[in-house]
């Protein structure tokens, strides 16, 4: 439906808008899903600074939600918050809540190592250990204290199936995981996500140290990815948000969450004149 602001702006500025970023449908374009993670009124601090101000936002199951914004607008102190990595920060203080199916993950009772099991992430720079790409994908089971209760061999196939890697690795499992080239080495960041089977997988800008057909292989990856698990991806690149994601959620100075919607009406029709301005690169 058209926006007061929307009727007000001329054609030229709207088709600035669709051209310059458009989105494309991915194959899920129904997002009227449960939504898997809800946060209310989440505040978070590092010290006395306000990092994150006041964000509600569900994020639905088996999609890829996008958070984009201008840096330092908190993006990556979200994404930390989904799977408690920020507990790792002495200074990093949260209020309000953070559900996960309804359970809020900073009550006392909840384990973080195995609220990670459920949440894994992925991260800017690919960081496999100095281990073999075997060893790499049965850590995370390993860390989980799972090695007994599977065939090890069949779960760390299936991770790297999953991972679009095993067709390229399958003969040197043996080999160090540090050999391999940048964008292997991304999907094997990957593929030890997702061994100890979780639920949602937070990526924090995974193609931005890879070149453009290593970045490709992984956006693919994500597509896939989408139809088992729910992918929330923290990126730079507004055509990445825009060719991937379904829901789009635009994070902008003082850790507000300014807009959340489809992907298509954040990048063709925005609410908000600051998503706009960003969006169209006037700043950021
Ligand atoms: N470990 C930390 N200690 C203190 N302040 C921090 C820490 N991490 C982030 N901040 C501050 O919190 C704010 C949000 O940072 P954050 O890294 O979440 O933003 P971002 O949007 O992910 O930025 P970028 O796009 O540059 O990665 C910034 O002001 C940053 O300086």
């Amino acid at each position: 439906m058209a926006t007061e602001k929307d009727n007000e702006r001329s054609a030229d500025e709207r088709s600035l808008i669709t051209t310059e970023v458009t989105a494309e449908a991915t194959n899920r374009s129904d997002s009227r899903t449960n939504s898997v993670i809800t946060t209310t009124d989440l505040d978070v601090y590092y010290g006395d600074e306000r990092a994150l101000d006041g964000v509600d936002i569900g994020i639905p199951e088996n999609r890829v939600t996008a958070i984009i914004g201008p840096s330092g607008c908190g993006k990556s102190t979200f994404l930390r918050c989904i799977n408690r990595m920020n507990d790792q920060i002495d200074s990093c203080r949260v209020d309000g809540t953070l559900g996960f199916h309804g359970k809020n993950v900073y009550d006392d009772d909840v384990d973080p190592v195995a609220l990670r099991r459920k949440i894994g992430m992925v991260f800017q720079k690919p960081n496999p250990f100095p281990k073999s790409i075997y060893d790499n994908v049965a850590y995370g089971l390993r860390v989980q204290g799972l090695e007994d209760d599977v065939d090890l061999d069949e779960e760390v196939e299936r991770a790297l199936r999953g991972a679009a890697l095993w067709d390229e690795v399958n003969d040197q499992l043996d080999s160090s995981g540090l050999d391999l080239s940048g964008g292997q080495q991304q999907r094997l960041c990957i593929a030890r996500a997702i061994a100890p089977d979780p639920e949602v997988i937070l990526m924090d800008e995974p193609t931005s140290a890879l070149d453009p057909v290593a970045a490709s292989k992984i956006e693919d990856l994500i597509d896939d990815l989408a139809e088992e698990y729910t992918v929330v991806i923290v990126t730079h690149n507004m055509q990445q948000a825009a060719r991937i994601s379904d829901r789009t959620a635009v994070f902008l100075t003082g850790g507000n969450l300014v807009e959340y919607d489809e992907t298509a009406t954040i990048f063709e029709n925005p609410e908000h004149d600051r998503v706009e301005d960003y969006i169209t690169g006037k700043f950021g």
